[in-house]
């Protein structure tokens, strides 16, 4: 969230929605990219390279990325913005005066970075690069290397992190907006949401906040520009029939929101939801149920 931008009215749902469609482009993009590299299965697995082990480091190959870059971020008070997460436990304090975001957000803890790292980690590379060790598989086999080694790793593990958190930046901005959306729906009528909260009632409260006609409209317009971002051009710019084959896979794209992201978006605003009375007298409670 940037420090001095003037929000006209920062819980507008269209303008909350607007910035998770300009997500999607980002999300594209780096998909995209982390297709022009092999699958690299080692680079997730924790203990695989012993020169981590030798620097006392027990994690993955990306888990050491995100903690280095993490780490720096951190010390420039990344993560005292509202909209940023970190995947990473316990990061050094800002060197710098935090900003003095407005209060938009109620005091919560919902962080579900563990669980994207997880899905993007088993569900999600293995099949974006496909495309690209499928086509390596090709290049490596024309040369005589032959094996299970010719689809699966091409060396590129420091580009290969990088381009992960990137995506992984992403996706968690895009899956916590959800608590800006969750204060959105939440103010707009308290009244609703207050007995389900109180009673704990989490398919209620997913029933209130779920709008398949959004998702609906969303998985399209999603199929529309991977498509099209992904497609291939000529010298003279003339698209090339079926040019977005090599790039990424578009099925991968669709599925990944479908069945990961908006899912866990809405998790993300039925927990938050669940946080939002905490350390409200009754008399707060009630002077929120009977706003009109
Ligand atoms: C984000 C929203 O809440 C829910 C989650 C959505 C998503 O993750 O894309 C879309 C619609 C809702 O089911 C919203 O209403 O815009």
């Amino acid at each position: 969230m940037h420090a001095n931008y003037v929000i006209e009215d920062p819980l507008s749902l269209d303008r909350i929605r607007s910035i998770l469609t300009r997500l999607e482009d980002t999300i594209i993009f780096s998909l995209i990219e982390r297709a022009q590299f092999a699958h690299n299965s080692m680079i997730y697995q924790r203990g695989a390279f012993k020169e981590l082990l030798e620097l006392g480091f027990s994690g993955s190959w990306l888990e050491w990325f995100l903690k280095e870059i993490e780490t720096f971020h951190a010390k420039a008070r990344r993560y005292t913005s509202p909209d940023e997460y970190p995947f990473t436990a316990s990061l050094p304090a800002p060197i710098i005066p935090p900003i003095k975001y407005p209060k938009i957000l109620y005091p919560n803890n919902v962080n579900v970075n563990a669980s994207i790292l997880s899905f993007y980690t088993c569900a999600i590379v293995p099949r974006i690069a496909l495309s690209a060790t499928l086509k390596l598989g090709c290049i490596k086999r024309a040369n005589g290397i032959t094996g299970d080694d010719a689809h699966e790793d091409d060396g590129n593990y420091g580009s290969a992190a990088t381009i992960d958190v990137e995506v992984l930046q992403a996706i968690s901005k895009r899956v916590h907006y959800g608590k800006f959306v969750s204060e959105s729906k939440f103010i707009a009528d308290p009244a609703a949401f207050i007995p389900h909260i109180q009673s704990r009632n989490t398919d209620a409260l997913a029933a209130l906040i779920t709008k398949p006609e959004v998702e609906q409209r969303l998985l399209q317009r999603l199929r529309k520009k991977a498509t099209l971002y992904a497609q291939d051009f000529a010298s003279d710019g003339e698209p090339l029939k079926d040019g977005s084959k090599g790039k990424l896979d578009v099925d991968s794209v669709v599925e990944l929101y479908e069945h990961y992201i908006i899912p866990l978006t809405r998790d993300v605003e039925v927990e938050y939801l669940l946080q939002r009375l905490e350390g409200l007298s009754p008399e707060e409670i009630e002077k929120l149920n009977t706003q009109t």
